[in-house]
């Protein structure tokens, strides 16, 4: 009986069951997704609301941070870009989703980046309690007293990559054309490297054989980056404590294996030395004080316990010379340009230098560094119109669901907001192509300012380094590198732009979205990528 029923079902017959089953599937998928989905009544594409397939396409293209404002330019400040995910591009939104009342955690995406499970840091921990502990320890080497220790090694690093920039002019005439994103880059790992690992890396030196490191992150982010918000993401993140983590690890490319090299030699020296100093103390004075020390020493104030164990230890140092180098470096990358294209900006700035400090030795973080309103203002607006993080930080909402700007998100779907797009919103920031640091500044003379009403306005709206309780920790840090960096900068050359070379700025004949000339461009890959700009220092006559 069986067997003549078989019989009956030919390969064909099986073949169109399944194929109408797919259908059926793919059908009703999308009818759901358009019409019946918590998300459904949020504009956006229609191919966006159907698949996660354009949003990933925008991680290969490293445009993502441009196409979502284009969706902002045509739906308004809230829209959907994928069938699971909305944002919100509000300074109330942000604030929400990010502050306290969020009700949200970090999004599946975090969970492409960490090595192993054992490897996952304060910024990639996904769970809410596994976070705070990590960020109580972490906290403590970015207390005042931390940075005030972190100052020293700011300075020797500043103040040697400025005479490096010296032997490069001859006759005190113009320097050759210096590429400067390269340039910060070296500066800004060096720093970091003295502060994170015990050692500085001496990129800056000419004859460095590490200044392949930048790059090398470079293509390590462009990988991962876009398997995050891929198709096969889930997929992904499922398969990596089931072998995958293992197979990379095991053919992971050469240069990826040495810098893991590179930094576990680094941080066991590290280790010897601090391990040695428990057992011999010695003289507070003698004692160096980099972020290695203060978190080696780090207690839980909550528990009372060690802070990290050495694994912990391990992937905080490493994050912070990640999380620090790439942010910081885009940042002080755009004020070097907007410094060139702006000249005028660039004398008012320097004045402002040369007539509050009595010496190169004199900048120095403390009051009168913060006393300096346009270099303040200066560096906040190149933050705004160059947000490292471009894109949406992705949070995931917790069970409970969460209240944004009037809209119900329920539990498990994806909200957040686009910093670039918040940062462009041209109702907070009008003109929000035109570098204008007097939008920061309250004044009634429009040329050197602007009213108190406006700058409250786009102070709620700068979203640079996130806030609340997953925001940037280096912060503080960040100001005192790139306001120091910038006065000892301009007390020491004047700068201009190569005529021949406008490598970093935006071109007529570009894309939508890359054709204003005087805007920094960057490329996203979680943080960003960015090219130039072109100058040429001259060592200036006090
Ligand atoms: C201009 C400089 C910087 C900018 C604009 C910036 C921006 C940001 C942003 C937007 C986030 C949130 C990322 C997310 O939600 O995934 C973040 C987090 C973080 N930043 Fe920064 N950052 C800067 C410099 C630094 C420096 C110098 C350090 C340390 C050396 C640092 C360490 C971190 C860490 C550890 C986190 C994760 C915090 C957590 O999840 O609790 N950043 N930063």
């Amino acid at each position: 009986m069986s067997s003549s029923l078989l019989s009956h079902v030919s390969y064909p017959n099986v073949f169109g069951l399944c194929a109408s089953i797919a259908l059926a599937y793919v059908v009703t998928t999308a009818i759901y997704r358009l019409y019946f989905h918590p998300l459904a009544r949020f504009p956006g594409p229609f191919w966006a609301k159907l698949s996660v397939f354009p949003s990933w396409w925008h991680t290969r293209t490293c445009d993502r941070h441009l196409w979502l404002y284009s969706l902002q330019q045509k739906y308004g400040p809230e829209f959907r870009y994928r069938p699971d995910s909305v944002v919100i591009n509000t300074p109330t939104a942000y604030r929400t989703i990010f502050g306290p009342k969020g009700n949200v955690r970090k999004g599946e995406y975090y969970a492409v980046w960490p090595r192993t499970v054992d490897t996952v840091n304060t910024w990639s921990s996904r769970s809410v309690q596994m976070h705070a502990r990590k960020r109580r320890v972490l906290n403590q080497a970015f207390s005042e007293k931390a940075m005030r220790s972190a100052e020293t090694f700011i300075h020797s690093n500043v103040n040697r990559w400025l005479e490096l920039f010296e032997t490069m002019s001859e006759n005190g005439d113009w320097t050759p054309t210096v590429n400067m994103a390269d340039y910060i880059n070296y500066l800004v790992f060096d720093i970091l490297g003295d502060l994170c690992f015990g050692k500085c890396f001496d990129m800056k030196e000419p004859e460095s054989t590490l200044r392949h490191i930048p790059e090398m992150m470079v293509q390590f982010l462009e990988l991962i980056h876009p398997i995050g918000f891929a198709p096969w993401g889930s997929f992904w993140i499922w398969m990596k404590p089931r072998g995958l983590d293992a197979l990379i690890a095991k053919y992971a490319p050469p240069a990826v294996k040495a810098w893991q090299g590179f930094v576990e030699d680094c941080l066991e020296s590290r280790t010897k030395v601090e391990q040695e100093l428990e057992k011999n103390p010695k003289p507070e004075s003698e004692v160096r004080k980099d972020f290695f020390h203060w978190l080696f020493k780090a207690v839980d104030p909550e528990t009372g316990e060690r802070g990290y164990d050495l694994n912990e230890l391990y992937a905080e140092c490493e994050l912070l010379i990640i999380a620090g180098s790439d942010t910081t470096a885009i940042v002080m990358s755009a004020m070097l340009f907007y410094l060139v294209r702006f000249p005028e900006k660039q004398a008012k700035l320097a004045q402002e230098i040369l007539s509050t400090f009595s010496g190169f030795d004199d900048i120095k973080g403390g009051p009168k560094l913060h006393s300096c309103k346009y270099l303040t203002a200066f560096i906040q607006e190149a933050s705004r119109m160059t947000p490292p993080v471009s894109a949406e930080p992705a949070r995931e909402v917790l069970p409970g669901g969460t209240h944004v700007d009037g809209h119900y998100i329920p539990e498990g779907l994806n909200l957040s907001t686009g910093l670039y797009c918040l940062s462009y919103n041209d109702h907070i920031f009008p003109e929000p192509f035109s570098f204008r640091p007097e939008r920061w500044i309250v004044s009634e003379d429009e040329s050197e300012g602007s009213s108190a009403e406006s700058v409250t306005l786009a102070e709620t709206g700068f979203c640079a380094f996130s806030t609340g309780s997953r925001g940037c920790v280096g912060k503080n840090l960040a100001w005192l590198e790139m306001r120091i960096v910038l006065a000892k900068l301009l007390w020491t050359f004047e700068m201009k732009a190569d005529p021949t070379n406008k490598l970093g700025g935006g071109d007529s004949n570009a894309r939508e979205g890359r054709r204003v000339e005087n805007q920094y461009q960057t490329y996203e890959m979680f943080v960003s990528g960015r090219k130039g700009p072109m100058v040429h220092l001259k060592k200036r006559l006090h």
